[in-house]
Protein backbone atom coordinates (compact mmCIF):
# COMPACT_ATOMS: atom_id res chain seq x y z
CA UNK A 1 0.00 0.00 0.00
CA UNK A 2 1.35 3.51 -0.82
CA UNK A 3 1.90 6.54 1.93
CA UNK A 4 -0.90 7.85 3.75
CA UNK A 5 -0.15 11.63 2.53
CA UNK A 6 -0.73 14.34 4.65
CA UNK A 7 -1.56 17.69 3.43
CA UNK A 8 -0.21 19.89 6.11
CA UNK A 9 1.38 18.49 9.42
CA UNK A 10 0.57 18.38 12.05
CA UNK A 11 -2.74 18.95 11.13
CA UNK A 12 -4.64 15.70 10.46
CA UNK A 13 -2.11 13.96 12.35
CA UNK A 14 -3.25 11.51 14.59
CA UNK A 15 -1.17 11.11 17.85
CA UNK A 16 -2.12 7.87 20.09
CA UNK A 17 -1.08 8.96 23.97
CA UNK A 18 -1.59 6.21 26.71
CA UNK A 19 -1.61 7.20 30.47
CA UNK A 20 -3.69 10.46 28.68
CA UNK A 21 -5.94 10.52 31.88
CA UNK A 22 -3.77 12.66 33.92
CA UNK A 23 0.10 13.67 34.61
CA UNK A 24 2.53 13.68 31.66
CA UNK A 25 0.46 11.64 29.57
CA UNK A 26 -2.69 14.32 30.15
CA UNK A 27 -0.40 17.26 29.27
CA UNK A 28 1.22 15.73 26.04
CA UNK A 29 -2.31 14.83 25.02
CA UNK A 30 -2.83 19.05 25.76
CA UNK A 31 -0.11 20.49 24.57
CA UNK A 32 -0.40 18.27 21.08
CA UNK A 33 -4.16 18.95 20.45
CA UNK A 34 -3.52 22.80 21.17
CA UNK A 35 -1.07 22.44 17.92
CA UNK A 36 -3.36 20.65 15.44
CA UNK A 37 -3.37 17.11 16.39
CA UNK A 38 -6.12 14.33 16.69
CA UNK A 39 -5.76 12.79 20.06
CA UNK A 40 -6.50 9.36 20.96
CA UNK A 41 -6.17 9.23 24.41
CA UNK A 42 -6.12 5.71 26.29
CA UNK A 43 -6.01 4.82 30.22
CA UNK A 44 -7.34 2.58 32.37
CA UNK A 45 -9.08 5.25 33.97
CA UNK A 46 -11.87 5.45 31.27
CA UNK A 47 -13.74 8.42 33.18
CA UNK A 48 -10.71 10.64 33.29
CA UNK A 49 -9.16 9.87 30.11
CA UNK A 50 -12.84 11.28 29.05
CA UNK A 51 -12.20 14.48 30.96
CA UNK A 52 -8.83 14.77 29.68
CA UNK A 53 -10.37 14.56 25.63
CA UNK A 54 -13.76 16.83 27.02
CA UNK A 55 -10.77 19.40 27.91
CA UNK A 56 -8.55 19.32 24.79
CA UNK A 57 -9.10 22.20 22.17
CA UNK A 58 -10.07 20.98 18.31
CA UNK A 59 -11.92 18.09 17.50
CA UNK A 60 -11.18 14.91 16.40
CA UNK A 61 -10.36 13.77 19.51
CA UNK A 62 -11.55 10.48 21.49
CA UNK A 63 -10.99 8.89 24.88
CA UNK A 64 -10.19 4.75 25.39
CA UNK A 65 -9.85 2.07 27.46
CA UNK A 66 -6.83 0.61 27.24
CA UNK A 67 -4.59 -1.98 30.07
CA UNK A 68 -1.19 -1.36 28.15
CA UNK A 69 -0.13 -4.55 30.17
CA UNK A 70 -3.15 -6.83 28.27
CA UNK A 71 -2.46 -7.78 24.76
CA UNK A 72 -5.93 -8.57 23.92
CA UNK A 73 -7.02 -4.91 25.36
CA UNK A 74 -3.73 -3.50 23.52
CA UNK A 75 -4.62 -5.51 19.98
CA UNK A 76 -8.73 -4.83 20.22
CA UNK A 77 -8.33 -1.21 21.34
CA UNK A 78 -5.52 -0.58 18.76
CA UNK A 79 -7.71 -1.96 15.77
CA UNK A 80 -10.45 -0.04 17.17
CA UNK A 81 -8.46 3.27 17.50
CA UNK A 82 -7.69 3.00 13.88
CA UNK A 83 -11.05 1.46 12.37
CA UNK A 84 -12.93 5.03 13.72
CA UNK A 85 -9.72 7.39 12.89
CA UNK A 86 -7.42 6.34 10.61
CA UNK A 87 -3.71 5.70 10.98
CA UNK A 88 -1.56 6.54 13.95
CA UNK A 89 1.07 8.61 12.75
CA UNK A 90 2.69 8.78 16.26
CA UNK A 91 2.42 7.18 19.46
CA UNK A 92 3.39 8.79 23.06
CA UNK A 93 3.86 5.37 25.32
CA UNK A 94 2.75 7.51 28.88
CA UNK A 95 1.34 5.17 30.78
CA UNK A 96 3.11 3.87 34.23
CA UNK A 97 3.20 2.92 37.30
CA UNK A 98 5.62 3.02 40.53
CA UNK A 99 4.29 1.09 43.15
CA UNK A 100 5.28 2.66 46.95
CA UNK A 101 4.04 1.21 50.42
CA UNK A 102 3.00 4.21 52.32
CA UNK A 103 5.44 6.21 50.10
CA UNK A 104 8.05 4.04 50.94
CA UNK A 105 9.80 2.12 48.31
CA UNK A 106 10.77 -1.58 49.37
CA UNK A 107 14.36 -3.74 49.51
CA UNK A 108 15.20 -5.63 46.50
CA UNK A 109 14.63 -8.18 50.55
CA UNK A 110 11.23 -6.99 50.63
CA UNK A 111 9.95 -6.96 47.01
CA UNK A 112 7.50 -9.42 46.45
CA UNK A 113 7.35 -11.32 43.10
CA UNK A 114 4.05 -9.21 42.66
CA UNK A 115 5.17 -6.50 42.97
CA UNK A 116 8.28 -7.02 40.75
CA UNK A 117 5.78 -8.72 37.67
CA UNK A 118 3.01 -6.21 37.62
CA UNK A 119 5.94 -3.08 37.68
CA UNK A 120 7.18 -5.17 34.30
CA UNK A 121 3.84 -5.77 32.75
CA UNK A 122 3.05 -2.39 32.64
CA UNK A 123 6.15 -0.72 32.12
CA UNK A 124 8.23 -2.72 29.77
CA UNK A 125 6.10 -5.37 28.40
CA UNK A 126 2.87 -2.18 27.80
CA UNK A 127 5.39 -0.53 26.13
CA UNK A 128 6.25 -3.75 23.84
CA UNK A 129 2.67 -4.30 23.61
CA UNK A 130 1.62 -0.74 22.33
CA UNK A 131 5.16 -0.04 20.09
CA UNK A 132 4.66 -3.64 18.43
CA UNK A 133 0.84 -3.01 17.67
CA UNK A 134 1.67 0.12 16.19
CA UNK A 135 4.72 -1.23 13.78
CA UNK A 136 2.75 -4.17 12.54
CA UNK A 137 -0.14 -1.26 11.47
CA UNK A 138 2.57 1.09 9.54
CA UNK A 139 3.54 -2.75 8.13
CA UNK A 140 0.95 -2.72 6.41
CA UNK A 141 -0.11 0.91 6.01
CA UNK A 142 3.08 3.11 6.24
CA UNK A 143 2.17 7.25 7.16
CA UNK A 144 4.72 10.36 6.62
CA UNK A 145 6.91 11.23 9.03
CA UNK A 146 5.91 7.93 11.79
CA UNK A 147 7.11 8.48 15.22
CA UNK A 148 7.23 6.73 18.45
CA UNK A 149 8.35 8.27 21.97
CA UNK A 150 8.79 5.62 24.74
CA UNK A 151 9.52 6.66 28.81
CA UNK A 152 12.10 5.81 30.88
CA UNK A 153 13.14 7.63 33.78
CA UNK A 154 16.16 9.60 35.20
CA UNK A 155 15.86 6.59 37.52
CA UNK A 156 16.89 4.24 35.74
CA UNK A 157 20.06 6.10 34.72
CA UNK A 158 20.80 6.73 38.54
CA UNK A 159 20.77 3.45 39.09
CA UNK A 160 18.01 3.29 42.17
CA UNK A 161 19.29 7.14 43.41
CA UNK A 162 15.81 6.89 45.22
CA UNK A 163 13.12 4.73 43.88
CA UNK A 164 12.89 1.12 43.73
CA UNK A 165 14.12 -1.76 42.22
CA UNK A 166 11.57 -3.10 40.17
CA UNK A 167 10.69 0.31 38.62
CA UNK A 168 14.49 0.68 37.93
CA UNK A 169 14.72 -2.18 36.23
CA UNK A 170 11.19 -1.83 34.00
CA UNK A 171 12.84 1.45 32.94
CA UNK A 172 16.38 0.25 32.12
CA UNK A 173 14.74 -1.96 29.91
CA UNK A 174 13.26 0.81 28.07
CA UNK A 175 16.32 1.92 27.40
CA UNK A 176 17.56 -0.97 25.18
CA UNK A 177 14.49 -1.49 23.90
CA UNK A 178 13.64 2.12 22.55
CA UNK A 179 16.81 1.13 20.40
CA UNK A 180 16.40 -2.21 19.18
CA UNK A 181 12.82 -0.54 18.35
CA UNK A 182 14.60 1.89 16.10
CA UNK A 183 17.24 0.18 14.48
CA UNK A 184 14.07 -2.03 13.45
CA UNK A 185 11.39 0.70 12.07
CA UNK A 186 14.40 2.92 10.58
CA UNK A 187 13.66 1.58 7.21
CA UNK A 188 10.21 2.20 7.49
CA UNK A 189 10.39 5.99 8.10
CA UNK A 190 9.27 5.80 11.68
CA UNK A 191 11.79 7.05 14.33
CA UNK A 192 11.67 5.98 17.65
CA UNK A 193 13.11 8.08 21.16
CA UNK A 194 12.59 8.18 24.61
CA UNK A 195 12.18 10.59 27.43
CA UNK A 196 14.00 10.18 30.87
CA UNK A 197 12.26 12.63 32.66
CA UNK A 198 13.64 13.58 36.41
CA UNK A 199 11.18 14.78 39.04
CA UNK A 200 8.17 16.01 37.14
CA UNK A 201 5.35 17.05 39.12
CA UNK A 202 2.35 14.66 39.03
CA UNK A 203 0.49 12.01 41.31
CA UNK A 204 3.77 9.52 40.77
CA UNK A 205 5.95 12.12 41.77
CA UNK A 206 3.67 13.32 44.92
CA UNK A 207 3.49 9.73 46.44
CA UNK A 208 6.94 10.14 47.62
CA UNK A 209 7.51 13.62 48.04
CA UNK A 210 5.72 14.30 51.23
CA UNK A 211 3.48 18.01 51.50
CA UNK A 212 6.52 20.57 51.93
CA UNK A 213 9.51 18.86 50.48
CA UNK A 214 8.85 20.61 46.86
CA UNK A 215 11.47 22.93 48.17
CA UNK A 216 14.10 20.59 49.31
CA UNK A 217 13.89 18.82 46.07
CA UNK A 218 14.00 21.74 44.16
CA UNK A 219 17.10 23.02 45.44
CA UNK A 220 18.53 19.33 43.86
CA UNK A 221 17.78 19.98 40.62
CA UNK A 222 20.16 22.74 38.76
CA UNK A 223 17.28 24.94 37.78
CA UNK A 224 16.07 25.43 40.86
CA UNK A 225 12.48 23.48 40.30
CA UNK A 226 10.43 20.62 40.00
CA UNK A 227 9.34 19.81 35.99
CA UNK A 228 6.05 20.29 34.54
CA UNK A 229 3.89 17.99 32.37
CA UNK A 230 4.61 20.91 30.01
CA UNK A 231 8.23 20.60 30.07
CA UNK A 232 8.11 16.68 28.86
CA UNK A 233 5.34 17.35 26.06
CA UNK A 234 7.52 20.53 24.39
CA UNK A 235 10.51 18.25 24.01
CA UNK A 236 7.97 15.11 22.65
CA UNK A 237 6.53 18.01 19.93
CA UNK A 238 9.83 18.40 18.47
CA UNK A 239 10.45 14.99 18.51
CA UNK A 240 7.20 14.30 16.53
CA UNK A 241 7.64 17.21 14.00
CA UNK A 242 9.45 16.29 10.75
CA UNK A 243 12.22 18.73 12.31
CA UNK A 244 13.31 15.60 14.04
CA UNK A 245 13.60 13.57 11.15
CA UNK A 246 17.11 12.39 11.48
CA UNK A 247 16.81 11.89 15.39
CA UNK A 248 16.42 8.33 15.95
CA UNK A 249 17.45 5.94 19.15
CA UNK A 250 17.69 8.65 21.25
CA UNK A 251 17.28 9.04 25.00
CA UNK A 252 16.34 12.62 25.96
CA UNK A 253 16.55 14.05 29.28
CA UNK A 254 13.92 16.58 30.31
CA UNK A 255 15.47 16.58 34.30
CA UNK A 256 16.53 20.51 34.97
CA UNK A 257 19.68 18.90 35.14
CA UNK A 258 19.23 17.11 37.94
CA UNK A 259 21.30 13.49 35.94
CA UNK A 260 24.02 14.72 33.51
CA UNK A 261 25.69 12.85 31.96
N1 LIG B 1 6.55 12.07 37.34
C1 LIG B 1 7.83 11.83 37.33
O1 LIG B 1 8.62 12.46 38.06
C2 LIG B 1 8.40 10.78 36.41
C3 LIG B 1 7.61 10.04 35.54
N2 LIG B 1 8.20 9.12 34.70
C4 LIG B 1 7.39 8.36 33.75
O2 LIG B 1 6.54 9.23 33.03
C5 LIG B 1 5.34 8.54 32.67
C6 LIG B 1 4.13 9.35 33.11
O3 LIG B 1 4.21 9.48 34.53
P1 LIG B 1 3.26 10.41 35.40
O4 LIG B 1 2.34 11.17 34.52
O5 LIG B 1 4.12 11.10 36.36
O6 LIG B 1 2.45 9.27 36.19
P2 LIG B 1 0.94 9.24 36.71
O7 LIG B 1 0.91 8.14 37.71
O8 LIG B 1 0.48 10.58 37.11
O9 LIG B 1 0.13 8.81 35.39
C7 LIG B 1 0.34 7.54 34.82
C8 LIG B 1 -0.89 7.16 34.03
O10 LIG B 1 -0.68 5.84 33.51
C9 LIG B 1 -1.90 5.13 33.64
N3 LIG B 1 -1.67 3.69 33.70
C10 LIG B 1 -1.08 2.98 34.69
N4 LIG B 1 -1.12 1.68 34.40
C11 LIG B 1 -1.75 1.55 33.21
C12 LIG B 1 -2.11 0.45 32.39
N5 LIG B 1 -1.86 -0.82 32.76
N6 LIG B 1 -2.73 0.69 31.21
C13 LIG B 1 -3.04 1.95 30.84
N7 LIG B 1 -2.75 3.04 31.58
C14 LIG B 1 -2.11 2.83 32.75
C15 LIG B 1 -2.50 5.64 34.96
O11 LIG B 1 -3.88 5.34 35.05
C16 LIG B 1 -2.18 7.12 34.87
O12 LIG B 1 -3.21 7.83 34.24
C17 LIG B 1 5.42 7.16 33.34
O13 LIG B 1 5.84 6.21 32.40
C18 LIG B 1 6.46 7.36 34.41
O14 LIG B 1 7.10 6.17 34.76
C19 LIG B 1 9.53 8.92 34.69
C20 LIG B 1 10.34 9.63 35.54
C21 LIG B 1 9.84 10.60 36.46
C1 LIG C 1 8.46 9.71 40.12
C2 LIG C 1 9.68 8.98 39.69
C3 LIG C 1 9.54 7.51 39.71
C4 LIG C 1 10.89 9.37 40.45
C5 LIG C 1 10.83 9.78 41.76
C6 LIG C 1 11.98 10.12 42.42
C7 LIG C 1 13.19 10.08 41.80
C8 LIG C 1 14.44 10.46 42.53
O1 LIG C 1 14.32 11.03 43.61
O2 LIG C 1 15.52 10.23 42.01
C9 LIG C 1 13.23 9.68 40.47
O3 LIG C 1 14.41 9.63 39.83
C10 LIG C 1 12.05 9.34 39.79
O4 LIG C 1 12.10 8.95 38.51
Amino acid sequence: MGIHSMSTLPHSRLVLVTGAAQGIGAGVARYLAARGYRVAAADLKEAACRDTVAGLPGDGHSAWAMDISDERSVDGTYAAIEAAHGPVSALVCAAGILILHDGERRLIADTSLEEWELTHAVNTRGTFLCTRAFVRARRDTPVEHGRVVTFSSCAAQLGGYRSSSAYISSKAAVLGYTKALARETAAMGITVNGIAPGLIDTAMLRLSLADGQEAAAAANIPLGRLGQPDDIAATIAFLLSPEAGYLTGTMTDVNGGYRMQ
